[in-house]
């Protein structure tokens, strides 16, 4: 095996792999609208150098390109800059990735500038009148001014930003799919290069996961770059923000009301993504000041609706119901369209299903963006399992278990299986890693890399790794680890351990790991053969050290009795209960990324309560009396909808603080107050149930709850178990924040009517046990 390339490798690779010619198809009979469905949905053509219903700018070619041809610099905002001038900015922030093609776009003339005609083609290509679409399978009308654009190499926010304003005029998550995938094959046929760039800027992301760079540019920082760049106070745009509650929109209107004697050149999708970058990247002395003035700049470029999409995305939320799946949907498809069209054949509604499927999978084993997409381009996705496949070195997502609350459950679900028991470790996930060319790494249930923040994992693998084991992905848990008395330490101790530029010499909470499955070893991926099997391997490839390593315990006994007494000793050792995993048989293969009922966790505490703790956001808090005057008394929480993008309301939540900590969450969350509820917050509006203060999303508090109820106040699940009424938790307690999920890992809304339901299922099958007449379990 090669060694592992680095995003940013990638992403020049991708950058520079060269577009592909061939026969482009009709794309009105797109994926899953049929072409009748498809015209009906096609507008007349907009007027040129007219604005589009979304505000996007259509300009007539042949002005345009007068405006660019024979012209050295480019007009920002009334300000004429060069292309040099261009080049300084980037390398001002730092940028790397893309600085070989900007040299490029210098050589051919301005990218910046030139992009706008390729922006106008493209916007008036979806705009034609019935009477104008060609017939199937006709050359497209773009070929004949195609040859310029080869030359233009980039796409522009303007393409990206007019399917935005398509995507947020609908709910329904098909028609989503066929404007997102109309706009990849698009980007496949005419922009190649920037299909990746333009693939994470949908999902509102910079790079993958384990990159660690984010976006979330505090509210202040936003609303002072639009006022300075607007020509307004930063208390008009506060009190605009107050009223409207979404800054992109307040940011599209200032600027909207903004003379401009010149059109701004349009933003090309690797300029944003390079500043996007940039921002995201700053940090230090006057980081602040910098970003202020590159948003600046931005919000300058910006016409029509791009400064809404702009700040959403510098907030790091597009709120436009792009979940990562519907992406990962419309990608597939608008590959397998792309070359079933170069090879001239017919994609039938299986081949659909098929390439979903196989891009589903192969992205939640290698979850990177960077290797999927030039892989995707360059080979097809009909050899993309053979082209992307499980790597040391890029975490993969782990698989997750779905909970339980009775042991006949666990017998029912596993029936005639067989299955083993192991201990629940109670730490945190730790997916260890070793390459080819012998490199470490240690990645959190999220991706992230915490081969720094793990400095005595890292310095223990060359202990416990036998020599035979080359290379190899383990799955584990990290606890705590007392080594006076040689066992484990509660949860609460690993928390205390700093998260970053952890010095080995300075540890005091030393980790050990638990392992309890191999994904992959000396080159070959192990996620599809039993566990018994891959069980067998890390037996053999790997030995325990006190304090450092060991196998997660486990007990194959299958009697309720036998569980129940292997339960009680994990207790007593401090773990948290069980894990109960299929064995043999193709149901016991690893599933990356799914919640399987293939694995059951039992938690000992929470058997007599509802079977799991819930992770929920803080999303507001109300002013403490009494005692707690100084501080928060009790908080609004939230758990997350993906499909909706919303976060909805479940509890109050004023039990299982200790005093100190209610400080530190004052301290904490007092820098996150928000004016105004964010509107992608779904609560009561009623008076009595609004809180004293908001918060942006930003913390997780894992919390325990005895029960679930309907509620009209809370809205968490509305319209999963009853249309007008939400989920409430009624006596909820703080169990500890979760530093190892980010907010949007929030207990799902479809989570939490689980639970509601199988409350249910449990009261009446507990009444049954108790009438006389009911059946043995
Ligand atoms: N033997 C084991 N097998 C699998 N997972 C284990 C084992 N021991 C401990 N774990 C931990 O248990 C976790 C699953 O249960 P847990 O309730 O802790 O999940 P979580 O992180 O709260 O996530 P969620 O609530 O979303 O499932 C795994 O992610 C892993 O960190
Ligand atoms: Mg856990
Ligand atoms: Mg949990």
């Amino acid at each position: 095996m090669g060694a592992v390339l680095s995003p940013l490798q990638y992403l020049r690779r991708a950058v520079w792999l060269r577009p592909m010619s061939g026969r482009q198809s009709n794309i009105s009979k797109f994926f899953t609208l049929g072409p009748e469905q498809a015209r009906k949905k096609r507008t007349p053509a907009a007027p040129a150098n007219s604005e589009n219903e979304d505000g996007s700018r259509v300009i007539k070619k042949e002005e345009n390109d007068e405006k660019t041809s024979g012209n050295d610099g480019i007009a920002v905002n009334g300000e004429k800059r060069t292309a040099d001038e261009l080049e300084s900015l980037k390398e001002e922030h730092g940028e790397a990735t893309n600085s070989m093609e900007t040299k490029r776009s210098k050589v051919d003339g301005l990218s910046l500038a030139s992009s706008s005609s390729s922006s106008s083609n493209l916007a008036s290509e979806g705009e034609t009148t019935p009477s104008e679409i060609p017939p199937p399978i006709a050359e497209p009308p773009l070929e004949s001014t195609r040859k310029q654009q080869t030359k233009k190499a980039h796409a522009t926010f303007a393409d990206m930003v007019s399917t935005f304003t398509k995507i947020e005029k609908t709910t329904k998550r098909l028609e989503i799919i066929d404007i997102m995938g109309t706009y990849f094959f698009k980007m496949l046929r005419d922009y190649p290069n920037d299909l990746l760039i333009s693939v994470y800027l949908s999902i509102n992301k910079l790079g993958p996961d384990y990159s660690g760079i984010e976006l979330g540019i505090g509210e202040s920082i936003i609303m002072k770059a639009v006022a300075e760049s607007t020509g307004q106070t930063l208390q008009q745009i506060k009190q605009a923000f107050h009223k409207v509650g979404d800054l992109g929109l307040v940011a599209q209107t200032s600027r909207q009301n903004q003379p401009t004697m010149f059109q701004p050149a349009a933003l090309t999708l690797p300029f944003l993504f390079d500043s996007l970058k940039s921002i995201a990247q700053m940090s230090g002395n006057q980081s602040q000041n910098r970003k202020i003035g590159l948003i600046k700049r931005l919000l300058s470029s910006c016409q029509g609706a791009e400064p809404k999409y702009l700040i959403r995305a510098l907030e790091g939320k597009l709120r436009l119901q792009l979940a990562e799946k519907t992406i990962l949907v419309s990608l597939a498809n608008a590959c397998a369209q792309y070359h079933a069209d170069k090879k001239q054949v017919k994609l039938s509604q299986q081949d659909r299903i098929h390439a979903e499927q196989t891009l589903r999978d192969v992205y939640s084993q290698l979850p990177s963006y960077d290797i999927i997409v030039p892989r995707l381009i360059e080979h097809g996705i009909e050899n993309l399992r053979e082209t992307c496949k499980l790597t040391p070195g890029v975490p993969t997502k782990p698989m997750l278990a779905k909970p339980t609350k009775q042991f006949s459950e666990v017998l029912d679900t596993f029936d005639q299986a067989t299955f083993t028991c192991e201990y629940k470790y109670d730490g945190e996930r730790a997916q260890v890693h070793f390459t080819e060319d012998g490199k470490f790494y240690v990645f959190s249930r999220n991706s992230e890399d915490m081969s720094v923040r793990y400095p005595d994992i890292m310095a223990s693998v060359p202990r416990w790794r036998k020599p035979e084991a080359t290379s190899f992905i383990l799955d584990c848990e990290a606890t705590a680890w007392d080594k006076e008395e040689n066992r484990i330490l509660p949860f609460q101790k690993l928390a205390t351990r700093k998260r970053k530029d952890v010095k080995l010499e300075e540890i005091k909470v030393r980790a050990c790991l638990f392992a309890f499955d191999i994904l992959y070893l000396n080159g070959k991926s192990l996620l599809d053969i039993p566990f018994s099997e891959r069980r067998k391997h890390l037996y053999t490839m790997f030995q325990p050290i006190t304090g450092e390593f060991d196998f997660a315990k486990h007990s194959d006994q299958r009697s309720v009795e036998s569980i129940q007494e292997f339960l009680e000793e994990a207790v007593k050792e401090s773990c948290e209960g069980l894990m109960v995993k299929m064995l043999e048989g193709p149901e016991s293969h690893y599933e990356p990324s799914k919640r399987s009922r293939h694995w059951l966790k039992i938690k000992k505490d929470y058997l007599s309560g509802v079977g799991d703790s819930l992770d929920l956001i803080v999303v507001g808090a109300y002013h403490g009396r009494g005692k707690r005057t100084s501080v928060y008394g009790a908080f609004l929480l939230g758990c997350y909808d993906p499909d909706t993008e919303t976060v909805q309301t479940v509890c109050k939540l004023g039990t299982g603080f200790s005093e100190e900590q209610l400080e530190q969450f004052h301290r904490q969350l007092s820098q996150i107050v928000i004016p105004k509820k964010k509107d992608f917050y779904s609560h009561s509006e009623a008076p009595p149930h609004q809180p004293d203060v908001w918060f942006e999303p930003k913390y997780l508090w894992e919390v325990l709850t005895a029960d679930l109820s309907l509620s009209p106040v809370y809205k968490a699940a509305i319209g999963y178990v009853q249309e007008d009424k939400g989920i409430s938790l009624r006596f909820p307690r703080f169990v500890r924040v979760r530093e190892d999920k980010n907010w949007e890992d929030a207990t799902t809304s479809e989570q939490v009517s689980e639970f509601y339901r199988s409350q249910i299922v449990h009261t009446q099958a507990s009444a049954r046990a108790s009438s006389p007449n009911a059946e043995e379990y």
